[in-house]
């Protein structure tokens, strides 16, 4: 199985993928158009309830104003007391605080309850987004899934999903709230006197001005640090798969190379971006400090004081109305924030949403009288702009119990052509039959029960020895488990094993690459299909585990169509007839004798004739 960007020994180390510099491009800004609109789509089947939450945190705004007009009220009764020089008036004062208390509470409430909806409504999305995923997934070509890697799966399934939740559980009720309550507030201020309103906001404009700096195209820039994040991300990943095989090679330095250089390329991306806004952060920061705010608020309000405008208690609240206004633009700030890298995820979770999916299976579900296998003028391109495709009209019988060896140079559709008998691929034009029967046309249950394949990648999963070998046959007892795995020489080394087939592979046990190979035959001789395909590739294996996988491979190939992608003269001796696929093209078709003058045969057997 190939390792991803493995180095080649004596090749420069590959870089990291780049990415845009700095500046942020029409491209990046047009991504984030989609990113948006990706999110906009994303939320439609929560808008209700959002809607709802935006509603209960604009609500719990306007009462946040509440305790400042208590404040006020109680100010106004205690000086009223002690200019007449009595004791304020106890009714009066409980009144006001019931209502500050009471008011508190609501908003409180009413801010809960938004949260709460929002909450119900980020679990149904979650839940409807992941149930999307994994139905998508389920109907992906098996293809896809060699050639995707699984960071990004779990990184839709899991981060991204996890990425919209502040979005959607929190910035609907706070969003609205952080925009509500200084606009209230500030309305108070101004129904308390014009010139305190204008006071208590007497430093935004600048505020505003250096954080629209701060924020020039934040959304691009946005965009542009989840690449790098990504990046780093996938070449951690790339590198922590390979590294037994680039260890192996002594290349470990260079195998870092592409994490190094990606996450270094972050950093760079970074600190050129954030670094001087840090000065303007910080001098913008200066003009919503609460020294300078209560500076300017209490000595220009005290003057209103001494000249008889407004009352202490006024000043004392606006003043501190003043505080709090900076706080929830900063608040506003982060949430916008958040939306631009949920857009991001969004724009990812509907990417994966876009997989190219297999038709579904048919619904026909027989016993087929014959297992003659046919590909008809079977067209197939991997990427739809590709030039040329990677299956030309393939017209390809397999007769039924014959065995029909695949050989070409690599590259030349082979896998893709076997492997297509087991859907991992439909093709674009034309048909692929068994016993006359379309396989798109059969029940998927019933495609498997005659169809099996062993491949290169042995593809066993994190279970029991019992659970991988009795996959496709899940009724199967242990006495059949035991005579398959004897048939395909892996019977001893099971037993050796102290828990025996309940061993859990990959957890209790590591097989060699033969032993996963032979299991992975076991598995395919209990689930005993009449029609097989294999791929005879053993060159990760030692001699001896190479012979006991051909002994099991003959005894696994007796009386089925089979299909073998063949890469050694062995395979092909004792064939009944060869394919050879040159460029998707069959290029020539007969039994060993007959083309036993075509130049690909020729240069396969000549090392061996040389021995
Ligand atoms: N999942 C995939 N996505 C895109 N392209 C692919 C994918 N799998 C194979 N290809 C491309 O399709 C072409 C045929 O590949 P295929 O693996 O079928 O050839 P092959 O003859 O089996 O090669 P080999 O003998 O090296 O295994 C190649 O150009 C390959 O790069």
């Amino acid at each position: 199985m190939a390792i991803p960007n493995e180095p080649v020994a004596g090749a420069p180390a590959a870089e990291a993928p780049k990415i845009n510099t700095s500046v942020p491009t029409a491209e990046d800004k047009d991504k984030r158009k989609a990113a948006n609109a990706a999110l906009k789509e994303l939320m439609k089947p929560v808008k209700i309830q959002l809607m709802i939450g935006r509603i209960l945190g604009g609500l719990s705004g306007i009462l946040a104003v509440a305790p400042y007009i208590a404040l006020v009220w109680l100010g106004d009764i205690v000086f009223a007391a002690h200019k007449a020089g009595q004791l304020p008036d106890y009714d009066a004062v409980m009144d006001t605080v019931m209502f500050l208390i009471g008011a508190f509470f609501l908003q409180i409430m009413v801010y809960v309850v938004g949260l709460t909806v929002t909450h119900f409504a980020d679990s149904t999305l979650t839940a409807h987004i992941r149930q999307l995923l994994v139905e998508k997934l389920s109907h992906a070509p098996l293809a896809w899934f060699s050639s995707t890697t699984s960071g990004r799966v779990r990184k839709a399934i899991q981060d991204d999903t996890a990425t919209l939740h502040v979005l959607v559980a929190h910035a609907p009720v706070d969003n609205a709230a952080a925009i509500i309550t200084p606009l209230a507030l500030l309305i108070y201020a101004a129904s308390i006197d014009w010139r305190l309103a204008l006071l208590t906001v007497a430093t935004i404009p600048l505020y505003i001005g250096f954080q629209a700096v701060q924020t020039k195209d934040m959304g691009a820039k946005t965009t542009i640090m989840d690449e790098h994040l990504a990046n780093v991300s996938s070449t951690a990943v790339e590198f922590a798969d390979g590294v037994v095989i680039v260890k192996a090679f002594g290349r470990t330095g260079e195998a870092h190379n592409r994490y190094q250089t990606a996450y270094k390329n972050f950093i760079r991306f970074y600190l050129d971006w954030v670094g001087p806004l840090l000065k303007v952060s910080a001098t913008s920061a200066s003009f919503i400090a609460v020294p300078l705010l209560l500076l300017i608020n209490l000595s220009v309000g005290g003057l209103m004081v001494s000249h008889g405008i407004v009352t202490i208690p006024q000043v004392i609240v606006t003043s501190l109305i003043s505080l709090v206004i900076p706080s929830s633009i900063d608040k506003i700030l982060m949430i916008t924030w958040s939306y631009q890298r949920a857009g991001n995820a969004a724009y990812r979770i509907l990417e994966t949403f876009d997989t190219p999916v297999l038709s579904d299976a048919g619904n026909i579900d027989q016993t087929l009288e014959t297992y003659d296998v046919e590909y008809r003028d079977v067209t197939f391109k991997y990427d739809e702009t590709a030039a040329t495709p990677t299956l030309d009209k393939i017209n390809l019988r397999l007769p039924q119990g014959t065995v029909t060896a695949l050989v070409g140079p690599s590259g030349s559709g082979k896998s893709t052509l076997a492997t297509m008998l087991a859907r991992f691929q439909d093709p674009d034009t034309g048909t692929i039959t068994i016993g006359g029967v379309p396989i798109t046309q059969m029940r998927t249950q019933m495609l498997y029960r005659n169809v099996s394949f062993v491949l290169q990648d042995p593809q066993l999963v994190r279970t029991s020895i019992r659970d991988n070998v009795k996959l496709a046959r899940p009724e199967a007892t242990d006495q059949q488990i035991w005579d398959a795995l004897t048939d395909a020489q892996i019977a001893d080394d099971i037993r050796a094993l102290d828990k025996g087939l309940d061993t859990i592979y990959g957890t209790d046990v590591q097989l060699s690459g033969g032993q996963a190979q032979r299991l992975a035959i076991a598995r395919a001789l209990l689930a005993d299909t009449p029609v097989l395909i294999l791929d005879e590739a053993t060159a990760s294996t030692d001699p001896d585990s190479e012979a006991e996988i051909q002994r099991a491979l003959s005894r696994l190939a007796v009386g089925r169509t089979v299909l073998v992608i063949a890469h050694r003269p062995n395979a092909i001796i004792g064939c009944d007839q060869v394919a050879i696929i040159e460029d998707g093209k069959l290029a020539a078709l007969g039994t060993p004798e007959q083309v036993a003058n075509h130049p690909h045969m020729q240069k396969l057997f000549a090392p061996q004739e040389a021995k």
